[in-house]
């Protein structure tokens, strides 16, 4: 089982900082959504310079223009990009194309799709990856699973990423998702010990390998 740091809601120096101090312990890097929106595809670039043997994940979200979004991700030097599920399948498949292309990976985040045909759909464009994740916003409204998640237990073959305030004492929850990748944002980021914190949820995870 992987560990995926997020990069959220920091400045582009305590980005930096942080992977200085974790980097051993993760094995993708995620620059979020909103570090994206601020600083621009650029700390993309320089991170993946940076950690060249690192996988870069770009959490671009994708909800249209699929083909050059995408492109424009993986040209800026990201492994991995994310599109949204309840994008329109054109978009989500013009993703799945233009990873395929330069062989690099798409990841199709599950955030609050609640349509029980979106797996079928996805496995008929030939996604891989999903995202079983729930929100900042989802959190804090008090949500854990959505149902639909139940699914991916069932005779499903995608590789599953989890995220969705994820830490140490609460990983269990998500395990019967048999994740591949365990995404980690503010459980580390936020904690006092961050390369501590780091090292025992690689740790935990190295259980399940
Ligand atoms: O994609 C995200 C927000 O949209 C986050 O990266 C993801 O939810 C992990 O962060 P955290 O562990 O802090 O919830």
């Amino acid at each position: 089982m992987k560990l995926q740091i997020a990069l959220d809601r920091l400045t582009y120096e305590e980005c930096f900082r942080i992977l200085a101090q974790v980097g051993e312990s993760v094995d993708i890097i995620e620059v979020g959504t909103g570090i994206i929106k601020e600083y621009g595809l650029g700390i993309v670039r320089d991170i993946k310079e940076r950690y060249p043997r690192k996988s870069v994940l770009a959490d671009v979200k994708i909800c249209d223009a699929g083909k050059s979004e995408s492109e424009t991700a993986f040209d800026y030097g990201a492994d991995i990009i994310t599109v949204m599920s309840f994008a329109d399948m054109n978009t989500i498949g013009a993703c799945v194309e233009a990873a395929e292309a330069r062989q690099k990976e798409v990841v199709v985040d599950l955030l609050n799709n609640k349509d029980p045909d979106v797996f079928d759909q996805l496995e008929s464009i030939g996604v891989s990856s999903v995202s079983a994740h729930i929100g900042k916003d989802q959190q804090s409204g008090g949500a854990g699973h959505n149902p639909l998640f139940q699914e991916l237990t069932t005779d499903r073959h995608f590789k599953v990423y989890v995220a969705g305030g994820i830490n140490e004492t609460n990983l269990d929850r998500y395990l019967d998702l048999n994740p591949a990748v365990v995404i980690v944002g503010s459980g580390i980021t936020k904690a006092e010990d961050k390369k501590g914190k780091a090292g025992l949820i690689k740790k935990s995870l190295g259980k399940y390998n």
